[in-house]
């Protein structure tokens, strides 16, 4: 389905970025694209090829050693920073608060809004996430994985940031959850005009999920195009591979 939301204005810029944990051996290299204001744009690529140095790169939570990240933020949207969700909501959840406290933090943090207003804002987002108020209550460890990414979602969304980069969100879940997680991560991308940074190693979730997508191979962006163009006339040989091995070319299913 064509995705309305899609400005062609891009949200967010990454040119010739370049990353080595070891010196002379470049874990990213020369990785250059652009995310539209509004799209959901798919990061593939084999385990290791270095989807989540990058995504950590974009965050400056690691450094890179050249290389240029531009953010474009609106002036209606306060400099809020790009948040992420990881595949492991339960390590990126404080273990010994509750999700009331957790989902409340940044908004503390920011300042400026009452506690009573700050509760209904934590009550709107577990309703926006598909969770009852009952959950404020509860210690991360008390909830299923698929509850605990709901809350991570809901914690990454609290400043309403502009750009999401979601690193593998459902790998670790079971497939009717991971359904469940997708449908959430789209109605959050309509209703709240996120533009999204979708890693994964799933090409069809990928292909449920995103307007456009890259294909990394070894640190390098060998191919990136929309969705439908390129899963079904890839042009690289590498895309090819991992589309067969997905088995995915002679599988009609993914475009009735
Ligand atoms: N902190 C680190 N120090 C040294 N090498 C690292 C570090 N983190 C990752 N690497 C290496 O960098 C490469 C890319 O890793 P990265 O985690 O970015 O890959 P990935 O595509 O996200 O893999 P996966 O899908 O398995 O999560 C791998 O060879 C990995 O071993």
């Amino acid at each position: 389905m064509e995705n309305k939301n899609i400005q062609n204005k891009p949200i967010f810029a990454v040119s010739d970025l370049s990353v080595s944990y070891k010196k002379h051996v470049p874990v990213l290299d020369h990785v250059s694209f652009e995310i539209e204001r509004g799209e959901i744009l798919g990061l593939v690529g084999e385990s290791g090829c270095g989807k989540s140095t990058l995504a950590k790169a974009i965050l400056n939570m690691i450094k890179h050693e050249s290389g240029e990240i531009t953010y474009d933020v609106s002036k209606n949207n306060k400099g809020i920073r790009p948040q992420m969700v990881f595949q492991d909501p339960y390590s990126s959840l404080n273990p010994v608060k509750k999700v009331g406290w957790i989902l409340e933090e940044p908004l503390k943090l920011r300042g400026g809004l009452t506690k009573a207003k700050r509760l209904e804002k934590v009550r709107e987002m577990l309703d926006r996430v598909g969770l009852d108020d009952v959950f404020a209550d509860r210690y991360p460890r008390q909830l299923s994985g698929g509850q605990r990414q709901r809350v991570a979602l809901a914690g990454a969304l609290m400043l309403e940031p502009e750009l999401l980069i979601a690193d593998e969100p459902v790998s670790a879940l079971d497939v009717t959850i991971q359904a469940q997680i997708i449908e959430l991560l789209l109605k959050l991308h309509r209703d709240m005009n996120l533009s999204v940074l979708f890693i994964s190693h799933d090409l069809r979730v990928v292909y449920q999920m995103c307007d456009r997508v890259m294909i990394m191979k070894k640190g390098e962006i060998v191919e990136m195009g929309k969705v439908q163009e390129v899963y079904f006339s890839p042009k690289h040989e590498y895309t090819q591979t991992l589309l067969e091995a997905a088995g995915i070319s002679e599988d009609k299913s993914l475009t009735d």
